[in-house]
């Protein structure tokens, strides 16, 4: 595909590509577009509207939602229900699965999408970037027929598509119907998505990792080799620290340069802090996609069977040879997490 051409070029061009291409997925691609262009305005001019701090409620997790978690929330959910395109949305920001009927009740779309519509909450007021991250499967249950909860616990490796997208010094959208990662960038003056970043691939080796070191005391034994590991004045060691605390970021920078990012278990968080549905799955598809290995720890993140919509897991992922030397340590000691 010719380097710029805008989003919805490579999406029709693409459209073969995609399984089932009924035409259903692009135009499902094409409003996750649209919903990531208003949330950008927003984001873009944060500081002037009343659109920083806390919203006042919490969500099932027990976080504080921020105003852009509420707000990116409500544009998402709306952008996708008035298209009619998904039977179902499942948000880390709703308690529940969203049924989407149609106007008859009934609903054909056999779409259902799995949305972290703010990610790197801690990171707005801050000026630091954030993103999006959503993920994208076919129903299981009959279409015509209100959406179950089996549509949204499928094993990560039923996904049809998967992307984020990072409102950083750029914004970008990066995505994957199963044939390669490609980044698009907004170019702001006239709201169109070009491609920038054509088959995205992990380097198979970095030199960088991402992770929460202030949690140190409280990781693994093995998350505390393999980071001393990394310290270690030997060959390209020490590696670099780098942490956004935002997974998108982290994870854009560590896909392009070569990296890892690990969000382990720890005494604070026996079942690790991110979400297998909206946050690790969809950047497990991602980075096997480009190349690259998720995990957690021990087994493949895609192939862990989901339980509860808004589970926990420890999550490895960034390049290959990185993860499997990661592995190696916590092969070391018993797996502490289990579902
Ligand atoms: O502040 P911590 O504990 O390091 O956690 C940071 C991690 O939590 C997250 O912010 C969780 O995502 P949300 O902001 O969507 O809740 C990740 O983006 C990030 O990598
Ligand atoms: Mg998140
Ligand atoms: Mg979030």
């Amino acid at each position: 595909m010719q380097q710029h051409s805008t989003l919805g070029e490579f999406i029709i061009e693409n459209q073969k590509q995609f399984k089932y291409s009924s035409g259903e997925l692009s135009r499902l691609i094409n409003s996750i577009r649209l919903a990531a262009k208003v949330v950008n305005h927003e984001v873009n001019k944060a500081g002037l509207v009343d659109i920083l701090g806390k919203a006042g409620e919490t969500n099932i997790q027990g976080e504080d939602q921020q105003k852009l978690d509420v707000y990116a929330n409500t544009i998402f959910m709306e952008t996708l229900t008035n298209r009619e395109i998904v039977c179902g949305i499942a948000s880390e920001e709703e308690d529940d699965f969203v049924t989407i009927s149609g106007n008859d009740d009934s609903n054909e779309n056999k779409y259902v999408v799995l949305i972290d519509p703010l990610d790197g909450s801690s990171n707005v007021d801050v000026n630091v970037s954030v993103g999006t991250i959503f993920s994208i499967y076919r129903r299981v249950t009959k279409s015509g027929t209100p959406v179950q909860l089996e549509d949204f616990l499928q094993e990560g490796n039923k996904q049809v598509a998967a992307g984020y997208i990072v409102y950083g010094t750029s914004t970008m959208l990066v995505f994957t119907t199963g044939h390669g990662v490609n980044g698009f960038t907004l170019n702001p003056a006239i709201g169109t998505f070009y491609l920038s970043h054509p088959d995205m691939m992990f380097p198979e080796n970095g030199t960088i990792y991402s992770i929460n070191e202030g949690n140190y005391v409280h990781f693994p034994q093995g998350v505390k080799d393999y980071l001393k590991y990394c310290q270690m004045e030997e060959g390209d060691r020490p590696y670099t620290s780098r942490y956004i605390g935002s997974l998108v970021s982290d994870f854009h920078r560590n896909m392009i340069k070569g990296g890892i990012y690990i969000y382990p278990t720890s005494t604070k968080a026996p079942k690790g802090k991110l979400r297998l549905l909206y946050e690790c799955n969809p950047m497990a598809f991602l980075a096997e996609q480009a190349g690259g290995k998720a995990s957690d720890g021990y087994m493949r993140i895609m192939d862990i069977k989901p339980t509860e919509l808004h589970q926990r897991v420890p999550f490895f992922c960034g390049s290959t040879n990185m993860i499997d030397v990661a592995e190696r340590f916590m092969k070391n000691y018993p797996a502490t997490a289990d579902y």
